[in-house]
């Protein structure tokens, strides 16, 4: 299974393989002090957290029938730093990205570390001379670092210096470790003063894309997936979704995800509540020229552009409940394949409107057992309830924790 090349033509196409991270000795890190620097509003106790990842990915291993399903992120940094030539990029990358850091001062000392102790570096920000990086907890949310779309994929360039690192890790892994040498030469870079966030990215279609204007991604971040999309790929739509620029909004993964090929949850005062807020970019007469259309609601932009009937359920019924539950990521399903979607088991207002929708509702443990010799539901339309008391408290859901990297 090593050498499935790159694939998504859509967010809910049945999942094949993905890239997780499992919660490391970087989240112990956090403390009340560097948390709101790290971009946490409180901190999580990793072994909980660990435990409840540890259910989500072997759901994806059963559902997807096979242990390269899941792919760790951890191991392929530390598989692709055995190469000294990757070691000696990552150092290089690092020092660009975050400047103010002057890391060039021990540049000849980090690129001599071994393997493991770059690893160690990379991650916790320890290393075994007298410099110190920020830990990297937002790791755990594979989902911003880079968006496969078709066969390419987008790098992120983080808004935020904390996640800013991440991309020396994420371009390490995909321009070194042998197991992505076929995509190589489909990686989309964007300049590095704009920002786009992988969150921001939801695959519609092998023509359509609909991206985020939002805290984390720029308007010229944006543009410049659009461009590149738009003539490199199959996409003929670039539909950009301008978000207040709001922490508790700061992906459109955190208040719209698909739950079906048609049917998405969404955080109605957002995704319903405003108007003109679509932009609908498709090529130009010119090279490197747009096309752009104004939509007065997702709803119809997406029914026009996906020509079908489309459902928003939202993530609980009244603005109270929906707000609380759009804080825990209710909005943040993540699809296995069409109808068969994972999230927190606390949200129980949006599981509640699910369930008027027709899904029905089982607990992650029970699903295990019930299904654990293989014996997998086909069509039913499932919302499985994950336990993420502890995971949820890092702003992010099963979407967010989740980079899929090919879907059948
Ligand atoms: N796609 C997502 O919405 N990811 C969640 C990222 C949470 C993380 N603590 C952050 O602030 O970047």
């Amino acid at each position: 299974m090593s050498d499935l090349p790159l694939h998504i033509t859509s967010e809910v196409a049945p999942l094949r393989q993905v890239l997780v991270h499992i919660p490391g000795d970087e989240m112990a890190l956090v403390s009340p002090e560097n948390r709101d620097e790290l971009l946490f509003d409180d901190i999580l106790f990793a072994e909980e957290a660990r435990q409840e990842h540890e259910v989500m990915t072997t759901l994806f291993r059963r559902l997807v029938g096979h242990d390269d399903a899941v792919l760790e992120l951890s191991d392929l940094v530390l598989e692709a730093f055995e190469t000294p030539e990757a070691r000696t990029n990552y150092v290089e990358e690092l020092i660009g990205l975050v400047p103010e850091r002057n890391f060039e001062a021990y540049q000849s000392e980090l690129a001599d570390l071994d393997a493991a102790a770059l690893h160690r570096f990379a991650f916790t920000g320890q290393a075994p001379f007298p410099v110190s990086a920020h830990p990297l907890p937002n790791l755990l949310f594979t989902r911003d670092l880079a968006a496969v779309v078709g066969d390419h994929v987008v790098l992120s360039t983080a808004a935020r210096s904390a996640r800013r690192p991440e991309s020396a890790l994420i371009r390490t892994v995909f321009n070194f470790h042998p197991r992505f040498e076929a995509s190589r030469q489909r990686l989309i870079e964007l300049p590095e003063e704009v920002s786009f966030e992988g969150g921001d990215l939801l695959v519609v279609s092998d023509k359509v894309v609909l991206i985020g204007q939002s805290e984390r991604t720029s308007l010229g971040g944006a543009v410049q997936v659009a461009r590149e999309l738009l003539a490199r790929t199959a996409i003929e739509h670039v539909m950009v979704v301008n978000l207040p620029k709001r922490r508790s909004c700061m992906h459109l993964d955190t208040v719209f995800t698909f739950a079906d090929e048609a049917t998405f949850v969404v955080f109605p005062p957002i995704i319903e509540g405003y108007t003109d807020n679509v932009y609908d970019l498709s090529s130009g007469d010119r090279d490197g020229e747009f096309t752009m259309r104004v939509h007065t609601s997702l709803h119809a932009a997406l029914e026009e552009v996906m020509d079908r009937e489309v459902t928003f359920i939202p993530c609980g019924d009244d603005p109270i409940s929906q707000q609380r539950e759009q804080w825990t990521d209710g909005a943040n399903l993540f699809a296995i394949r069409p109808g068969l979607v994972v999230g927190y088991t606390r949200n129980r207002e949006t599981y509640a409107k699910m369930k008027e929708h027709g899904f029905r509702i089982v607990d992650a443990e029970s699903f295990l057992k019930y299904h654990g010799d293989g014996d997998l539901p086909q069509n039913d339309k499932i919302a499985i309830r994950l336990e993420g008391n502890e995971l949820s408290r890092g702003r992010g859901g099963p979407r967010c924790m989740t980079m899929p990297l090919v879907r059948a």
